[in-house]
């Protein structure tokens, strides 16, 4: 396998009629993390869509090597179809005997429909969902929001396991997120 790698180069983005930032400029490699802070509005979520494919920059560039997974608000689940069936349809989600399904605690809602999910049961889901798509770059959107402390521990020590078998993780968020030697990109330094 290709060792995985994210890199952005003078990377502007504009939402609406505003630019958000410009110059952003850095290079993550397989095993590393990088938490991106900033204040509300900063363009954190925004950042993470762009360096998903899921938007185009207004400038620079976007090298991507390896396949990313994104986790944000949306869990990317049928919300109609019970959460046993709806993960599996991520590939690598086998709902009878998943470490990530026993982990995450959603051993005892797999039967349940997707949109009867509370806000932290859909975030676990959402995590398991991240896991059985098998993606190296792991872009994660405020993943301790609505967790509890448990829960909490739990998805660091996932990225962290990720990380120390090669991939990468990019988190955005306001908590703190205990990973080892994890870097720091500050996006206000970049506002416009
Ligand atoms: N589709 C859109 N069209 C126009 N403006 C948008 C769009 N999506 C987001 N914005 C604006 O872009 C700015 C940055 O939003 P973004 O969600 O990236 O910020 P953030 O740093 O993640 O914020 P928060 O910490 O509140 O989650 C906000 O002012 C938001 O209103």
């Amino acid at each position: 396998m290709q060792e995985p790698r994210i890199a952005a180069h003078d990377l502007a983005c504009r939402r609406g009629d505003r630019l958000l930032f410009r110059g952003v400029t850095f290079g993550i490699e397989g095993g590393q993390a990088m938490q991106v802070a900033g204040a509300n509005g900063t363009g954190k979520s925004s950042l993470l869509r762009l360096l998903a494919g899921l938007t185009r920059p207004f400038a620079g560039t976007i090298e991507r090597v390896g396949e990313t997974g994104l986790l944000d608000e949306r869990a990317a689940l049928d919300p109609d179809l019970p959460l046993g069936r709806a993960l599996a349809f991520w590939s690598s989600i086998d709902a009878r005997s998943p470490a990530a399904v026993e982990a995450l605690g959603l051993r005892e809602l797999l039967d349940v429909p997707v949109r009867y999910l509370s806000t932290g049961q859909r975030k676990r889901a959402a995590m398991a969902r991240l896991l059985g798509q098998n993606a190296t770059i792991w872009l994660l959107d405020e993943p301790l929001n609505g967790l509890d402390v448990h829960a909490a521990r739990v998805v660091e020590d996932l990225t962290a396991a990720h990380c120390a078998s090669g991939g990468i993780a990019l988190i955005a968020s306001h908590q703190p997120f205990a990973l080892p030697n994890m870097t720091m990109l500050a996006l206000q330094e970049y506002a416009v």
